[in-house]
């Protein structure tokens, strides 16, 4: 984007902005006089809704905006400890209910896809539209191949250029915001749009997310929490995905969930031992569980499972950052600082020669008036966000795949509070993580760990004659050239020391030949010492060993 456009880009953000009067919403205190100065000459961007509520002009704001910001609206949406219900409400329906794109161009984009007319595959095609999210379109059909009935999700057209373009402005602005606030700032603006950058363009392409929903899927074959539709691989491209189509009530439907009986305690426990087990056993966690991501099956309310949905966005963890995780949530739970502080050093999230007193100092600032709380009041996101941060001013770079794990944890904690608002995370996760614990070390984890080698000796068992006969043929050629290297050097070391000591002695008659010459004392002597000298000095000179590689 040049820059030209990019000024117009940013004025487009700021009229936006301006017409559904956001500035407004600031409270007092954030508005400081050069905010209103500036305010008011942009005297030609008015409010033209006055009329609608602060919620409501704020999502129509972001989604006029388009997928970049209507993203950030569904990642507000489930922050109900943040927002009031009915902003948090208002956001919510960001989620599949942005106006869809025409049903021709998604018909094209399709085709363009699978490279055959959409009737030569499927049959019942729908052109309108059963949900038009921020990214994609989504129509339902049914294969004809086997009659199932499916839902085709396609990329709407030029979004990847209309995203590229938001992240260029929104890295530039932060970018200008980092070098006016200076180095000692909290906030970090570009990291946070760097962060942001890597998880949206994740969602880019559709072959990856069918592929990490596959994965996934497999993951919860035999799970009673959790349900991921069967996709349609040899029908997934770049821009286009083929899945099962689901039924389920959406997770932010309270009033529907309470009306079919659904048990919401057990339906938030779930969403955290799901977590859990993602991050702990599967290493592999879907990290945009927004509430337009997560359904309910209506079957079995009393002991419901959840569907998912968009797997754009998926999360790993190297082993050692998992253990010291894992080991971080029990120091948190356990309420020990010293601890958790010990665990950033001893990860390596720490330098080691960060003052530790100070940053153990720093984590009792943020936990202690968390530790004050009952567990249920608890937002362990927000701990884990403010412990990053705290880190963040003692030099030490988050990871993103933790920012990402950060973020779903909020997710999750938004989520389970909304339907459970007494929500104990300490008592549905403990006896998860201290299971884990128990199996990551002591002799039973080595056991276990011996047994996932298994397959692999097994498989390299056979070859194992093979290669010790390899082996013992190299070690023996080895050690002949070995050998024949050792000779070598001998040898060169030898001519090298005749030829230093020819080359002295023939020094030395040169020298004392000299000195016979200025005595004239006797003139047979100095000539035969120089005449031995010379003949001694091209005897050593020939004797000089060759340079030679060994
Ligand atoms: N397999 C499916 N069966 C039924 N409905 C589906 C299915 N997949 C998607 N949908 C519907 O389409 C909506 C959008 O799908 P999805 O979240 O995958 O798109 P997206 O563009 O990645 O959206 P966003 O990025 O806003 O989450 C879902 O909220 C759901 O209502």
């Amino acid at each position: 984007m040049s820059f030209v456009s990019s000024i117009k880009r940013a004025y487009q953000v700021v009229a936006i902005f301006l017409h559904y009067g956001l500035d407004e919403l600031l409270p007092k205190k954030m508005t400081p006089w050069y905010f209103r100065l500036w305010r008011r000459s942009l005297f030609w961007l008015r409010n033209k809704h006055k009329n609608k509520a602060g919620g409501e002009r704020l999502k129509l704001a972001l989604q006029e905006l388009g997928p970049v910001y209507i993203k950030f609206g569904q990642m507000l949406s489930t922050r109900r400890d943040l927002l009031s219900d009915e902003w948090a409400y208002e956001l919510a329906m960001l989620q599949d209910r942005v106006p869809p794109f025409d049903s021709q161009l998604a018909r094209a984009a399709i085709e363009a896809e699978l490279k055959a007319p959409i009737e030569s595959l499927f049959d019942d095609f729908d052109d309108k539209p059963l949900a038009s999210a921020s990214i994609s379109q989504v129509h339902t059909a049914t294969l004809k191949s086997n009659g199932e009935r499916v839902v085709l999700k396609v990329l709407r057209p030029n979004v990847e250029k209309q995203i590229l373009a938001d992240l260029l402005l929104m890295s530039q602005t932060a970018h200008l915001i980092d070098s006016l606030l200076g180095s000692g700032n909290r906030l970090r603006p570009a990291e946070v749009v760097d962060d942001y950058r890597t998880t949206i363009l994740g969602e880019l392409n559709l072959k990856l997310e069918a592929l990490n929903t596959v994965r996934l899927r497999n993951n919860f074959l035999d799970s009673n929490a959790l349900y991921i539709p069967y996709v349609y691989e040899d029908l997934c491209y770049p821009r286009l995905m083929v899945m099962e189509r689901i039924e389920g009530i959406p997770v932010s439907d309270i009033a529907a969930l309470k009306a079919q009986g659904t048990n919401l305690q057990r339906l938030a426990e779930k969403g955290v031992e799901l977590f859990f087990t993602q991050v702990f056993r599967d290493n592999f966690f879907h990290a945009d569980m927004h509430p337009g991501n997560i359904f309910v099956s209506r079957e079995n309310p009393q002991d419901p499972h959840y569907i998912g949905l968009d797997c754009g966005i998926m999360g790993t963890l190297s082993d050692t950052d998992t253990r010291y995780l894992a080991e971080n949530f029990l120091a948190f739970f356990n309420r020990d600082y010293h601890r958790i502080a010990q665990l950033y050093v001893e990860s390596g999230w720490v330098s080691a020669d960060t003052d530790m007193q100070a940053f153990e100092q720093a984590v009792k600032v943020v936990c202690e008036p968390m530790f004050n709380k009952p567990l249920n009041q608890i937002s362990f996101g927000h701990v884990l966000l403010e412990l990053f941060r705290t880190a963040r001013e003692f030099h030490i770079i988050v990871q993103p795949q933790l920012v990402l794990l950060e973020k779903t944890l909020l997710y999750i904690e938004g989520l389970g509070r909304q339907l459970y608002p007494q929500l104990d995370l300490w008592q549905t996760a403990k006896p998860f993580l201290e299971q884990w614990m128990a199996q990551q070390v002591g002799p039973k984890a080595m056991f276990s760990k011996a047994k996932k080698q298994l397959p692999y000796w097994s498989d390299k068992l056979p070859e194992l004659p093979e290669l010790i006969y390899d082996n013992l043929k190299l070690g023996r050629n080895l050690l002949g050239s070995q050998q024949q290297m050792l000779d070598r050097y001998l040898r060169h070391q030898q001519r090298s020391h005749t030829s230093n000591y020819l080359l002295i002695t023939s020094a030395v008659l040169l020298i004392c030949g000299t000195i016979l010459f200025t005595q004239d004392v006797t003139l047979w002597g100095a000539n035969a010492c120089v005449i031995a000298g010379a003949i001694i000095w091209l005897l050593g000179w020939r004797s000089r060993p060759k340079i030679r590689k060994f």
